[in-house]
């Protein structure tokens, strides 16, 4: 029985600022420092020994992995990053505040934004877009982005899009490595995590909206031998 361990960042500057943040690449805040270590001090607590590490290509998602497993003792382990584990794109709404969005565009239309599997958020269109926020220049895209192939780059996803960019990533790389009976974790982002677990619980178009997981709080699966769930359970709730 292989096991999956699913975490989304700790607390970023920008979730503190109640800023959608995306693809801009946010520093985790004071809170989610502690909140990561907490994390992998509950992952020890469990008696996990991981075979593979994967995370995003944002320094949220890398740091907040780096902390949990030190915390584990397992920093040693392999990890790989990328950019299809990445958060969703938020698109134009990149840098915003999500309370001035609701005023501004109306509380509906903003959780269609964030919650829904297929709406659209206001898309960006070049890629040489810069998000300002409290004096300092964000670049929408560097060069970390390179290897993305031709005409993949986005400019603003819906969980949809996300789930379709996240699952090659998932079949090449995650679920080869549990079917070989290894045991995973994944560091990600609220939503490219969402997408996941839409897609190992068979979750519905409309009940993922429902969904929400917390700033560094572990989900565990186990996957029995023809990957099927035979176990989940949340820690630290
Ligand atoms: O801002 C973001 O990128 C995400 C996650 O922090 O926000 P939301 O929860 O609104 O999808």
């Amino acid at each position: 029985m292989a096991k999956l361990v699913l975490i989304r960042h700790g607390q970023s500057e920008w979730n503190a600022l109640n800023l959608f943040n995306g693809w801009v690449d946010t520093k985790l805040s004071e809170q989610g420092i502690q909140q990561a270590r907490k994390a992998g001090e509950m992952l020890a607590a469990e008696g996990i020994q991981f075979d593979q590490a994967y995370t995003s290509v944002l320094t949220r998602a890398i740091t907040t992995l780096h902390l949990a497993l030190e915390e584990a003792g397992q920093l040693f382990i392999p990890e790989a990053k990328s950019w299809r584990l990445n958060e969703r794109h938020y698109g134009a709404l990149q840098g915003l505040n999500k309370a001035d969005a609701a005023e501004k565009w109306g509380a509906d239309q903003v959780l269609q934004w964030r919650r829904s599997y297929d709406v659209l958020p206001p898309l960006l269109t070049e890629q040489t877009e810069t998000v300002e926020v409290l004096g300092k220049t964000y670049a929408a895209f560097d060069r970390r982005y390179a290897d993305v192939p031709e005409g993949e780059l986005p400019f603003g996803e819906n969980l949809k899009v996300t789930l379709e960019r996240v699952l090659p990533f998932w079949a090449s790389n995650i679920e080869a490595d549990l079917k070989a009976g290894k045991n995973v974790i994944i560091a990600a982002h609220g939503n490219s995590l969402r997408a996941l677990v839409k897609h190992i619980e068979n979750i519905s178009d409309d009940d993922i909206l429902k969904v929400e997981i917390a700033n560094g709080q572990p989900w565990i699966y186990d996957f029995d031998a023809d990957m099927k769930v035979a176990d989940k359970k949340i820690i630290g709730e």
